[in-house]
């Protein structure tokens, strides 16, 4: 086989957890060394973390990387890929971005979202993929003897606890990435009304909540649960205008950490479940053939609209 790289993403000198887990990715299919790919402009303290993860690291820094441009990044790494390489990438908006000019300029194969890794027998991996928002599983098999581009979707595969890699950073010249796409500039989004990155306990609406005045149920759980509780929700609350964007979990949304999460009426889309790194997840749904079910910790099949007020009445008798 190739050598396998994993083009991993950071943000002002961490390491995505993605990082990790396309780390641990890669050892489902591969016992030789992966060399992990970081690119931007001051990239060292990145490179360093990479190195800790990864027994090989390429540190393409300069400044036409500074802003995340997927054709200036694509040609920085067809300027030093080998022929027949496989690249692994998080299934993130950047990754969405860069991998497929990347398989059609490298000529490999190209395998996008895969949710889990069953193993390769020479130059065939075996991937699964999901449709139909999560409720089918596929196995895809990919032949990579010309190459892969292969993106794994945040979250879906375990990183590895305590790895320590300690490999060599190397540094490459990106080359020319001149480019028809234009960085134009960096708009923060609005600063919100709670930060939801913080809780400790997420009481999270989904489209099940039905209606606007709803809503109310949910910081009235929150209240009931004490003030390391806040409410947030799946996006198209927000599209419907009942909750601030800056509550909003998932892949273009908040990522968040909470101890609790407790999903009321989210069906489990990966686009949502992306956002959610660790915690107890309780996925409250009436359907018991949500997707949520099955990636959730707990689950309770029921109507939130009876559930929600009954578990608020419990907890304020406590
Ligand atoms: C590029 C892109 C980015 C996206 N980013 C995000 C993102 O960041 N975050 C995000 O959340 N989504 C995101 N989405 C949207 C995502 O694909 C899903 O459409 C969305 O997550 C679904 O939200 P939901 O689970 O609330 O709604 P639905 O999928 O409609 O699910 C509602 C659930 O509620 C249940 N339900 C209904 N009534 C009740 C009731 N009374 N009691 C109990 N259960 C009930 C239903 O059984 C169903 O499972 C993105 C989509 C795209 C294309």
């Amino acid at each position: 086989m190739a050598t396998v790289y994993a083009f991993v993403a950071h943000n002002d000198g961490v390491l995505d957890d993605s990082a990790a887990e396309l780390a641990a990715a890669a050892k489902k299919f591969t016992d030789a060394p992966v060399t992990a790919i970081v690119s931007g402009s001051g990239v060292d303290a990145a490179a360093a973390k990479a190195a800790e993860l990864f027994p090989a690291v390429w540190k393409m820094d300069a400044a036409e990387l500074a802003y995340p441009n997927a054709e200036v990044v694509r040609k920085a790494l067809l300027n030093n890929l080998d022929a027949g390489a496989v690249v692994l990438m998080a299934h993130n908006t950047f990754g969405m971005d860069l991998a497929p000019g990347l398989a059609v300029k490298t000529g490999g194969a190209f395998v996008a979202d895969v949710v889990a890794i069953e193993g390769a027998d020479g130059d065939t991996l075996k991937v699964v993929r999901q449709e139909f928002g999560g409720v089918v599983s596929t196995h895809v098999t990919v032949d990579m003897s010309a190459g892969a581009v292969i993106t794994i979707r945040p979250g879906a595969i375990a990183a590895e606890e305590g790895a320590a890699a300690g490999g060599a950073v190397e540094e490459k010249a990106v080359g020319d990435v001149s480019a028809k796409r234009k960085f134009i500039e960096v708009r923060e989004p609005e600063a919100g009304d709670v930060d939801i990155t913080k809780a400790e306990v997420l009481v999270s609406v989904g489209r099940g909540i039905e209606d606007q005045d709803n809503i109310e149920l949910a910081h009235e759980l929150a209240k009931a649960i004490g003030s390391q509780a806040e409410v947030s929700c799946s996006r198209p609350i927000v599209d419907a205008k009942w909750m601030d964007a800056s509550r909003q979990v998932g892949t273009s949304g908040k990522t968040v950490k909470p101890k609790v999460y407790l999903a009321m009426g989210i069906s489990g889309s990966f686009q949502h479940m992306g956002g959610i790194k660790g915690g107890l997840i309780i996925a409250v749904n009436k359907n018991p053939n949500a997707p949520i079910f099955q990636v959730a910790n707990v689950g309770i099949e029921a109507d939130i609209l009876e559930f929600i007020p009954e578990l608020t009445e419990a907890l304020g008798e406590l």
